[in-house]
């Protein structure tokens, strides 16, 4: 796992670093820039193409002023540097990397009024602001990061794209410099998880510089990354002389005559995420078709789904996809409900448990599935994704739930206070049945035993993994293909 830091905190390793490693922050800036000018030469080979390097008078601008002159070193000729000083002084390093740029020949072209930028340059390297952004641009640089966009150019930021600031967006609509690509120090930034980041970055790539990673990890922070390796903590392999009764028995409540595919597509990836026996609890219309889909997955007969007694031989009770939100669906779910044993609850369960009130009756150790929409309806609308997900920190503290909130980042939000993010997924994973597919692996994974939070990390993470296998093949993967891909993800996580 990886502690996500704030600004401050990314200061305070920087200055760590320096005082552990005895360099001066001089150094820590050219092993960061030499680190962005390596990453760049494997996007940019061609060394004819024209660069503008276009620097804030900051720490920032002083790596933009240090990646200058070292892709000149490195054989780029068509160079060009501008330096923005509307406002604000120079920092000690960015002096000392001036001063180091005029010596290499290269004379920077100072901003100091709006006016007409060169827009003729092919790749732009944005160094105006990094970590250091601490409000939003003013007119001046608004206007220069819209001249910036305007050129059409490649745009690779350093470390943070200017007018985006780190932990949290800025309200309102982006106004800043939109990179293609942002090569970032250390540690991806809080706000590049928030899906409004999508406006001023592409896509971003943590560099190594060096920083103490004891220090980092010694950090409290609201965010955590998740990684391969977790998967190989947090997973168990299956026991020998084991047998179906050790891997428990899942109960999804799910389906209705129209969506009865959404059960299905739920009980497939419960069975291939290892749950020893899964059982469907769908309307009689759906039984051919599970029979016939999913001969291993059994279905409970309707009339038992009246009875909360009868669930007790159920290791983990699931309801929500295709459920459908009228009154027998309601009623199901308020079974459920009455057995006060913790639920696991997706799509129209959430929306029934939303619409009813029945938020306040939910039992401790529940895990609740929702998207944006659902997560508003349950918990109400918020501006932006940050309060979105400080209330989802709030809510599974106050209520001793998991909330899974799903977006291109899913955060698995247990309570304490962390919000855990899922990195795997892939755009071609974007089509309906997904969420299904991970309902049921949850289940699976609930009913092998896995504490609810660690079950929702894994599943998360399997879930995208699978996808993302899958799309390094095909334009778009299906639910049932991502399903079916489970058990050899699962396989890889435990072996690699
Ligand atoms: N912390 C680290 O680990 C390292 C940081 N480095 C670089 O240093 C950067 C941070 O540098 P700084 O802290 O100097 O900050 P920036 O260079 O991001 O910003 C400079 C200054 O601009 C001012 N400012 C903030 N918002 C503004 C606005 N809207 N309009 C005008 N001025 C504004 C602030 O006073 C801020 O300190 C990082 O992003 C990174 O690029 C690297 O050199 C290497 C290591």
């Amino acid at each position: 796992m990886q502690t996500i830091l704030t600004a401050q905190q990314m200061r305070l390793a920087d200055e760590h670093t320096i005082s552990q490693r005895s360099i001066s922050s001089l150094t820590l800036m050219e092993e960061a820039s030499r680190a962005f000018v390596n990453a760049f030469l494997a996007c940019e080979a061609d060394k004819k193409v024209s660069i503008h390097v276009f620097a804030g008078q900051g720490n920032n601008g002083g790596d933009g002023l240090a990646i200058a002159r070292l892709l000149q070193a490195e054989g780029y000729p068509g160079l060009q540097v501008s330096i923005a000083a509307f406002t604000g002084r120079q920092s000690a390093d960015f002096s000392v990397n001036l001063a180091r740029l005029k010596e290499a020949g290269i004379e920077p072209v100072w901003i100091t009024v709006p006016g007409r930028v060169p827009d003729s340059s092919a790749v732009v390297i944005d160094a105006l602001f990094g970590s250091g952004l601490n409000r939003p641009l003013d007119e001046n640089y608004n206007r220069l990061a819209a001249q910036i966009n305007h050129m059409g150019a490649r745009v690779y930021a350093v470390d943070v794209p200017s007018g985006l600031a780190s932990e949290r967006p800025f309200p309102g609509e982006y106004n800043g410099v939109r990179a293609l690509r942002t090569f970032t120090f250390q540690r991806p930034k809080r706000s590049f998880f928030l899906p409004e980041s999508a406006a001023a970055q592409q896509a971003f790539e943590v560099l190594d510089i060096g920083l103490d990673e004891r220090f980092i990890e010694s950090q409290h922070s609201d965010m955590v990354l998740l990684e391969p390796e977790d998967m190989r903590s947090l997973l168990r392999p299956r026991k020998p002389f084991s047998h179906k009764g050790t891997y428990g028995h899942a109960l999804l409540v799910a389906g209705s005559p129209a969506t009865m595919g959404a059960a299905l597509l739920a009980a497939k990836g419960c069975l291939n995420a290892g749950a020893g026996l899964t059982t469907l609890a769908i309307p009689a219309s759906g039984l051919t078709a599970l029979n016939t889909a999913l001969p291993e997955v059994m279905a409970l007969p309707e009339a038992e789904m009246a009875n909360a007694a009868g669930l007790a031989r159920f290791s983990v009770l699931a309801a929500g996809p295709g459920l459908g939100t009228d009154e027998s669906a309601a009623a199901k779910v308020n079974l459920l409900l009455t057995t006060g044993r913790p639920l696991l609850l997706d799509a129209d369960a959430l929306n029934i448990l939303a619409d009813r009130q029945w938020l306040d009756r939910l039992p401790c150790g529940s895990v609740l599935t929702p998207h944006m929409k659902e997560f508003d309806r349950l918990f109400g609308p918020a501006t932006d994704w940050n309060e979105r997900l400080e209330n989802a920190l709030g809510q599974a503290t106050a209520r001793k739930i998991t909330i899974v909130l799903k977006n291109q980042y899913t955060f698995v939000v247990p309570p304490g206070g962390r919000a855990f993010v899922n990195p795997t997924g892939d755009p071609a994973m974007a089509q309906g049945g997904m969420g299904d597919v991970l309902t049921g692996i949850l289940a699976a994974l609930l009913a092998q035993g896995y504490a609810a939070d660690d079950a929702c990390k894994i599943g998360c993470y399997i879930h995208g993994a699978a996808g993302m296998r899958l799309a390094s093949q095909q334009f778009v993967v299906s639910a049932s293909a991502v399903a079916a891909e489970i058990p050899a993800v699962l396989k890889h996580c435990l072996l690699n």
